[in-house]
């Protein structure tokens, strides 16, 4: 039977990175760990702390038994959607906003500067 699959992008699995409601994702899927966290042997902080990005380097480096995988799978929720932008990937017009965001200032400042530098030049003359 297929089976049909939920997508999540990075950014809707980083919403949940508390004890209370607690998502990782490990080889591109997303699991719901929220139950799990207080049984987990190597403790909650290590998932906790592994929220919010890819988990899949510290999920093989702690070397995870066939059983602690298989268990995994009964928190498995859904796939992690690579299509949508990560924070580390933005076209540039998302980029250019964001600088003119953050940069606005520096030309309204320069302006200003001059209109007032000019000003009192001319009240000299
Ligand atoms: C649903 C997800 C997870 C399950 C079911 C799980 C399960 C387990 C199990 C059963 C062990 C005991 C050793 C073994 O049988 O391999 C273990 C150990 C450990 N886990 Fe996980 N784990 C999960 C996610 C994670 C993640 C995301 C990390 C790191 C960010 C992590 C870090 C560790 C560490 C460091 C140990 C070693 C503890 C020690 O040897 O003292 N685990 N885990």
């Amino acid at each position: 039977m297929p089976t049909i699959s939920n997508f999540y992008t990075m950014n809707d699995a980083s919403k949940h990175n508390t004890k209370d409601d607690c998502w990782i994702v490990v080889n591109g899927k997303v699991y719901d760990v929220t139950q799990y966290l207080d049984d987990h042997p190597g403790g909650d902080d290590v998932i906790l702390a592994a929220t919010g990005r890819d988990a899949t380097d510290d999920f093989e480096d702690a070397g995870h038994s066939k059983s602690a995988r298989e268990q995994m799978e009964e928190y498995f929720i859904g796939e992690l959607d690579t299509s949508a932008p990560t924070s580390t990937d933005k076209s540039y017009h998302v980029k250019f906003v964001q600088l003119a965001k953050q940069y606005w200032a520096v030309p309204v400042a320069a302006v200003g500067i001059s209109v007032v530098v000019g000003f009192l030049y001319l009240r000299k003359k």
